[in-house]
């Protein structure tokens, strides 16, 4: 490790600064939110897969008593970390998997036993499975037809979805002429043209590159508000689960941590376990950050939690800012400020990101800090370049609260 790296105790984390985090109530997970019983009710679901090699072993639990609601129209995400166990979940909701213990209702109704074909769910998966010989109408016509919906009205149904999703025209365009991107697209419109009473979409968008999934993202969240679809939609990138979903419920090891809508869940995660998930980058135990009478919290911060500030700024010159304040951009540093060293620094999107080795109370870590102008700029014209270090210098970093989080230490 780098032993330049110190940190500046002197200047606020064990000391005269104290940090002010605006301290949100955690929203309690709360199975029975969903009014009188309507759309999907999940109690103390259990999914277990015995182990094929030997049927007497324990096998693999892979959902752990879950229990949620999701209303009619509402977007709920599953998210979490590869194997949690969403899909088990979602796979348990299209009766594609037995349940072990718990229930499974829509409107009131005990799905134990009716068949994934009469439960009136739609799905779709990562990869949309099209079918190849046929063209795009035909593909999207499929499950009218199954439903025994007339030629003449299927047609005005399909030029509707495909509007929808955006592909007004493609209407005879053969499947293989097209994009992953167009293709998922279709296969979303597909889903949707019989109108189910419950989509339930399995990663419908991680086979396709960072910024087509970014669009589609935002284009399916459009097509499932148009179509008041209520959905289900299981994903393990949170920046997908926060464009889609009203709600996003955070799964890990086959439980459910947290449910809420997504600037709560971001505002408030119930747990360092979330926090983390989330992309949240350190936690500070409050004792050490000066935070006053805060035992037993951390402050989680953030990817936008930390800024530069220039080396000679000192605690003293720092915004004051009142108990539950919530202060935002470059005016929101307060005087908690640490010394590390320049590791590299990034231009993305719009701003200098610096990952800075830096001893923030428990041992040297890598953190990213952004660069601001204040922090020292340099004159370009009538332009401003932010200020990005060169490895190996010295910097010093502060706290954006805006960017910071409380979150119980325990947990
Ligand atoms: N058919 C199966 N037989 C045995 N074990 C299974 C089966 N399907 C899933 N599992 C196991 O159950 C656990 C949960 O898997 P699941 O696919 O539900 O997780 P996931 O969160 O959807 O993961 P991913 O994001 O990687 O798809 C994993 O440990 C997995 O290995």
């Amino acid at each position: 490790m780098d032993g330049a790296t110190v940190v500046d105790r002197s200047e606020g984390l064990d000391g005269s600064a104290v940090p002010r985090v605006p301290h949100l109530p955690h929203e309690p997970h709360d199975p029975t939110r969903s009014p009188a019983g309507r759309g999907l009710t999940v109690r103390d679901v259990v999914v277990h897969y015995p182990d094929p090699a030997s049927p007497r072993g324990p096998g693999t639990t892979a959902v752990r008593g879950v229990s949620l609601d999701l209303a009619p129209g509402e977007v709920l995400a599953l998210l979490g970390p590869s194997g949690c166990g969403k899909s088990s979940l979602l796979r348990a909701v299209a009766g594609l998997e037995p349940v072990a213990g718990g229930s499974i209702a829509w409107d009131g109704r005990d799905l134990a036993g009716v068949p994934v074909h009469r439960r009136g769910f739609g799905l779709m998966f990562q990869e949309g499975q099209l079918f190849p010989h046929r063209d795009v109408a035909g593909n999207v016509a499929f499950g009218l037809q199954m439903a025994g919906v007339k030629r003449s009205a299927a047609a005005g149904r399909v030029a509707e979805l495909l509007d929808v999703v955006g592909l007004s025209g493609y209407a005879q365009r053969p499947v293989a002429t097209l994009s992953g991107g167009e293709r998922q697209r279709v296969a979303l419109a597909r889903a949707l043209a019989p109108e189910p009473q419950l989509l339930l979409l399995d990663e419908p968008l991680s086979a396709l590159d960072r910024g087509l999934r970014d669009r589609l993202a935002a284009d399916l969240r459009a097509a499932l508000v148009a179509t008041g679809t209520t959905a289900l939609f299981v994903t393990h990138d949170h920046d997908e689960a926060f464009t889609v979903a009203d709600r996003v419920a955070v799964m890990d090891a086959g439980r459910l941590l947290q449910v809420a809508a997504p600037e709560d869940l971001w505002r408030a995660p119930a747990s360092r376990r979330v926090a983390e998930f989330l992309g949240y980058q350190a936690f500070v135990a409050q004792e050490a950050s000066g935070g006053a009478g805060a035992g037993g919290e951390l402050l989680a911060i953030g990817p936008t939690g930390l800024v530069l500030v220039p080396a000679d700024r000192g605690p003293g010159e720092s915004s004051d800012h009142g108990p539950g304040a919530a202060p935002d951009g470059p005016d929101g540093v307060v005087a908690w400020t640490a010394i590390g060293t320049v590791v590299r620094s990034a231009f993305r999107r719009g701003r200098t990101e610096v990952t800075v080795e830096v001893d923030l109370g428990s041992g040297p870590q890598r953190v990213v800090a952004l660069g601001t102008p204040s922090a020292g700029s340099v004159p370009d014209g009538a332009t401003h370049h932010p200020f990005a270090p060169a490895p190996g210098e010295r910097v010093r970093v502060a706290l954006d609260l805006a960017g910071c989080a409380v979150v119980p230490a325990d947990s």
